[in-house]
């Protein structure tokens, strides 16, 4: 076994979302988000029935679930708060019950010596802000740095590290673009419209947290390097559109104000000529950058829409049972990338996890999840690799504590390192809570 030792000030933690483990998603005046409207329409969300009613009951079981967090010695936890739960009309009155629960668990949380890292927006936009064109509506860009002004008045201070949106991405492109995800939309012309709304609202809440706030603000984005297939022109333009659609559509006009020329080479007309007061709005100064990582993707020129750009599978390797590849040296690629394309700022895994099978039910209090401790040991020690090579990375947020609602997969797909029995809302840390245990008491990833 070989020791890689961490920064003395290496922060380790876990991450969760709102609606993947609250439950009580209309409890205390909060008002629906779009996932309670999309996860109880069975013509959208493919595991039918799976709804986030009652999830992992964290609403009601917060207390008992940080006390798990810090026997297990997390350092810190990364959460998001509900927007509906805080302004149940998305705008204007303020449900003080809703901010009183973010409230607590932030005081628990500190109680119990675990830093909180809140996200202000992980994919549940309150369905009265939908009914006024959501994210296609760009008024969304003053309703969301309004939201963020609630809460940094009330938590920042305690909350010293804040996140505007987790993956616009995958908002965009699950949710305006293939319709998997809420709001369930499939428009090519709306697509770019969200995303670019989605950009404009994340600067506007930077630049309403510099009118008051006094820690550090960043944007979190899903990175999947590409890697073209083969020296062929066909592959190695193929993976330059993946990666820009991707992995360079929401760094570049965070950091540079731009956006990279692919875009409007796959969108076509569908691709607006954006003002240019937009980009200067979007550019606002960022602390860190977020990047949560799960897999790689072998890129091949192909006819699929709308990159004319897919997988190659490897087929040689093991993958999780959400179908990814597990593939460490990508993490440590990716990491260099951003130093590469993005500078110096400092990186923080806020995501990093793998859904493999687990029981449904913890036989006698134990769970042997050896294929997450593998995909942990490696994937950690990838990330030691990158600080070596000079990537400023300061922590992790492993993805997740819990078994919790996989969106529109259900509960089914469980990347928890605590398993959860969802008929007794039973928890059970799994080997690979062990495990993570041992990487935080020693600071060090271990092969
Ligand atoms: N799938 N998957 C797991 C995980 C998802 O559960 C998170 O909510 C997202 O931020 C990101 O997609 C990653």
């Amino acid at each position: 076994m070989t020791q890689t030792p961490f920064p003395d000030d290496f922060l380790w933690g876990c991450a969760t979302a709102a609606y993947q483990i609250e439950g009580s998603p209309l409890a205390d005046g909060a008002g629906a988000s779009i996932w309670q409207r999309f996860s109880h329409d069975p013509r959208l969300m493919a595991a039918k029935g799976d709804t986030g009613d009652v999830a992992c009951d964290h609403y009601n079981r917060m207390a008992d679930d940080v006390a798990l967090m810090k026997e297990l010695g997390l350092q810190a936890y990364r959460f998001s708060v509900a927007w509906g739960r805080v302004l149940p009309e998305g705008t204007g009155r303020v449900n003080q019950a809703g901010l009183g629960f973010y409230e607590r668990l932030v005081d628990t949380l500190l109680a119990n010596d675990i830093e909180p890292l809140c996200t202000l927006y992980h994919w549940d936009m309150p369905v009265a802000l939908d009914d006024r064109g959501g994210w296609l509506n760009r008024d969304s860009a003053d309703w969301f740095a309004d939201y963020g002004r609630v809460l940094f008045d009330r938590l920042d201070g305690r909350v010293k590290k804040w996140v505007t949106l987790n993956e616009p991405w995958v908002v965009t492109d699950g949710g305006y673009l293939h319709g998997a995800l809420a709001p369930g939309h499939r428009n090519m012309f709306e697509a770019p419209i969200a995303s670019h709304n989605l950009m404009r609202a994340h600067g506007a809440a930077v630049k309403a947290y510099r009118e008051t706030g006094k820690h550090e603000i960043g944007l979190v984005v899903n990175l999947e390097p590409k890697y073209a297939a083969s020296d062929s022109p066909e592959d190695q333009a193929a993976q330059r559109r993946a990666e820009a659609y991707m992995n360079r559509q929401y760094l570049e006009p965070a950091i540079h104000g731009r956006y990279p020329p692919e875009l409007k080479e796959i969108f076509g007309e569908a691709w607006p000529d954006w003002p240019a007061e937009d980009f200067a709005l979007i550019q606002q100064p960022i602390d860190f950058i977020g990047v949560n990582y799960y897999t790689r993707n072998v890129t091949r020129a192909d006819d699929s829409w709308p990159l004319n750009a897919g997988p190659v599978p490897q087929t040689q390797a093991t993958h999780t049972t959400t179908g990814w590849e597990v593939f460490p040296q990508g993490l440590t690629d990716v990491l260099l990338w951003v130093k590469e394309n993005y500078g110096d700022l400092p990186l923080y895994i806020t995501e990093n996890g793998a859904a493999f099978y687990d029981p449904p039910n913890a036989e006698g209090g134990r769970v042997d999840d050896p294929l997450r401790v593998d995909y942990l040991r490696k994937h950690i020690a990838a990330i030691g690799s990158a600080i070596e090579q000079g990537a400023d990375v300061r922590g992790y947020m492993l993805w997740s504590f819990l078994d919790n609602l996989e969106w529109s997969l259900g509960y089914s797909k469980r990347f928890g390192i605590v398993h959860v029995n969802f008929e007794t809302q039973a928890r059970t840390p799994k080997n690979s809570a062990r495990l993570y245990s041992q990487v935080i008491a020693t600071n060090a990833a271990t092969l």
